[in-house]
This record gives C-alpha cells, structure tokens and sequence, in this order.
C-alpha cells in the first residue's frame, strides 16, 4: 500500500497525472483468467503467449489519433503521460509500472481512430513472476484487492457467416485485377484482404475468444485492444533493454490434417519460388526500415517454416541492438506498413489496395500491442482477428489477406484467405 505525497492543484503540467504502482503478486493461475467478467467487452486488454504477457481491464487514461500523423501523436502523448506519472514498481522489469495498450489503423484515411488505453489495473507475467499493477488518476492510490479468478466466458451460442464489403468472388476478381497490375509492371506485390461478418445468436464474450486463440495457437501473440480480438503470429517489432526483434511471415501453405502431407507441403514451401519471393520482399522492407535505429542486425538467409494448426509460414527472426532511444512504437511506425501487410513498392501498393480492395481495413493489419514508460513493448501486426461492433454485441468482422505476386492464383487465394479465417472462426465456435 503506498501513500503518495498529494500533487497540487491545479496542477500546471500540460498531460495527466497518473499514479502507478507494481508489486509481484503471488499467483499461477493464468492470466486470461483474470480478465473480469463485468467489464464492457471493449473494455477488456491482452497480450499474451504461451501464459505470459499482460492482461488489463478498466481505463485509467485513453487517447485517439487519426489520420498520416496517428502514430506521431500516439508518441507524443504517451511522454507526456510518462513524463507526469508518478510510478512506484516493485519489479522493475519490461511491461511493469506504467503500461498503455495500443492498436492502430492500418490506412492514414481510415474511419477508424488509432487507440491507446492505459487500464486501471494490469496483471503480468513473464519468465513466471507475476505482479499487479494499478493505475489511477487520484494521488491517493491505494492498491486494489488482488485480483481474482473471473467466472468462465459465457460462448456466444449459434453463430451466422454473411459476406462483409468484400465477398469471395469480389476478392477473386480483385486478385486477378492486381495479378494484371502487377504483370503491366505496377507493383512487385500487393497484399489484398477481405471480410467475413459472423452474427451469434447471444453477446459475444472476448473472454471465450482469447482462452479458445490460446488454448489451439501458441505460437501467437493473443491480443484484444478496444474491441479488436485475434492471435497474430506475426511480430511486427520488440524492443526489450535495448534489443530488437522482428518475426517476419510470407508466404503460405493451407494445412491438410494429414501430418506427413504437411510436411512434404513445408519442404515444397521452402522450395517454392514464388513463395521465397514474397517472403524476401517482406524481410528487405522490415531489415531497412530498422536499419537507421540499429548497431547490428542478424538477418538470418533463409526462412524457417511456422508451423500453425491452420497454415505454414515461411518465417525469418531479424534481430538486432539498439542504437538510439527510439521508442517501440517509434520502430513500429516506421515498419507500418511492412511489405507482409503492404506490399512492394509500399507507396504504390498502398494505393492499389486503396484502389483495388473496396472496404476500410479499420485496424486489421495495423500495429497493436503495448509499450512501458521506458518505450520498451511489443506490437505485433493485427491479423487472423476480428473487430467486435461496438454498437451490437453479438457481431464481429473478421479479416484475412493475401501476398499476391505475379505467380498469384485467384481461386487458391480464396482458399488461402479462407484457412486465415479459420482461428477466428473456431474460437466463435461454442462446442
Ligand atoms: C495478411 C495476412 O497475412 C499475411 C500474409 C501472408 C501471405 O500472404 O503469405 C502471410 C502472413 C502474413 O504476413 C492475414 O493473415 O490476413
């Protein structure tokens, strides 16, 4: 319990106070099952992997850009907030004392504002020590009880599929559309994505949602920020105590159940010409952009395969060491958009999916994760997810995309972006 001395009022400080407090908390219980029942299923933060992570709920302090500058502001305050916050942790580590949770629009002209939220009350773990955090507003924090095991998530009952803006013969013909584009020398590659709307027949509890991604993908980073809820397997930049990591995918293979069919698909994914082609265009554009933050850079030669109960990735890990004091976000921003998600040439492919995709990403495929005060964090890209509709609980909006390349099949990208629906849409499943 702490009594911190009372800031005067008013206070002259341009940013909110915070007042932040860590101690371990002596628990195993997993941390998804913290995640409260009562709270508005917007309301509810995660990032977690295999039982680590951080897990939030409640909103101390919250804030929303938009537009090209998004991610500019998002920095801008977040030092102002850091700056101002009066913090007593007790276990000094990244992702302890003050933390925000953050998502981003992936297009500058999104309907969608970028968010980030600093909850009331974060629990944590990593390398299996616990802690509690708290965040408040009143100087005279006093710690909370210790957070309690939630009762379980309700599932979400019967659940419905309806097109979204982008049917599948919509997203046939926008591939072959982009495949001519791409034939007529306008882009190297262009990742197009479309939608699926799933209505359940009662509320859908994000709770269900992540203990289901958990539970089946745990080589994800299992993420809900302000209503956006999916398992990304894909790490668009860490910084840790001054190293850096990146896991970069392209490149796909659909998964057939049969484990040594899968395997002869992996080797022929490693093989694959057009697949090691997209692949190298993404880790070029992560390696470049990192480039003027970094000392070293370990870009290993060629990709392993990912292995996920629904698809195989080809795979690298960029790692690297700091060299400037260029905040998490700050690296994300300038990975936004990599070619995984974006295409290449960025600039022109960002346009071409503006011209050729027909609906607004929101923030599918944007940067979402969460950074401390000291700007270490993690961000991955928001893929394999859904947006839950704020203004009717039983709805979400499911996204997949795909690298098209010159080689790019209309009707295998269908399917692929069918197997990319596939987590999202079994763990809507209520058996
Ligand atoms: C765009 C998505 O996935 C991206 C596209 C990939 C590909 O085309 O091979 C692979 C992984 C991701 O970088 C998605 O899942 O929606």
């Amino acid at each position: 319990m702490s009594t911190l001395p009372a800031t005067e009022a008013p206070s002259p400080a341009p940013g909110p106070t915070v007042v932040v407090r860590t101690v371990p908390l002596d628990t195993t219980d997993p941390l998804l099952s913290h995640l409260p029942a009562d709270h508005r299923p917007d309301d509810l933060l995660s990032w977690v992997r295999r039982g680590e992570g951080i897990v939030g709920w409640g909103t101390a302090l919250s804030f929303e850009s938009r537009g090209p500058d998004r991610f500019a502001a998002a920095e801008t305050w977040w030092r102002e907030v850091a700056r101002h916050a009066v913090v007593r942790d007790d276990v000094g580590r990244p992702g302890t004392g003050l933390v925000c949770f953050g998502s981003f629009p992936f297009a500058a002209d999104s309907a969608e504002p970028a968010r980030l939220v600093v909850p009331s009350t974060i629990v944590g773990r990593r390398d299996g020590q616990t802690w509690l955090t708290t965040v408040s507003l009143d100087p005279q924090l006093t710690l909370l009880e210790t957070p309690s095991v939630a009762s379980d998530p309700e599932p979400p009952g019967d659940v419905a599929f309806s097109d979204g803006d982008v049917s599948p013969a919509d997203y046939a013909h926008a591939v072959a559309e982009a495949v001519g584009r791409i034939a007529a020398g306008e882009v190297d590659k262009v990742v197009l994505a479309r939608d699926l709307v799933a209505t359940a027949s009662g509320p859908i509890d994000p709770r269900w949602l992540l203990r289901r991604l958990a539970e089946r993908y745990e080589n994800t980073w299992v993420f809900a920020v302000a209503g956006l809820v999916g398992a990304t397997p894909e790490l668009l930049v860490r910084r840790d105590q001054g190293l850096i990591t990146s896991r970069v995918l392209a490149g796909t293979i659909r998964r057939t159940g049969d484990d040594a069919k899968d395997l002869a698909l992996a080797a022929s994914l490693a093989r694959s010409s057009k697949d090691l082609e997209e692949h190298e265009y993404a880790v070029r554009s992560v390696a470049e952009a990192l480039a003027p933050h970094c000392s070293s850079m370990n870009v290993p030669e060629a990709p392993f395969v990912l292995h996920l109960p629904n698809v195989m990735h080809l795979a690298t890990d960029v790692a690297a060491v700091s060299a400037d004091d260029a905040s998490s976000l700050t690296l994300a921003a300038s990975l936004h958009p990599s070619a995984a998600v974006g295409g290449t040439p960025t600039a022109r492919a960002v346009e071409l999916i503006g011209e050729l995709e027909h609906m607004d990403r929101g923030r599918y495929a944007g940067p979402v994760g969460w950074m401390d005060a000291q700007g270490d964090g993690a961000w991955g890209i928001a893929l394999r997810s859904g947006a839950l509709d704020p203004a009717d609980p039983s709805q979400i909006t499911l996204y997949a995309g795909c690298g098209i390349v010159a080689g790019s099949d209309p009707e295998s990208e269908v399917a692929e972006s069918i197997a990319k629906l596939i987590p999202m849409r079994d763990a809507l499943a209520s058996e």
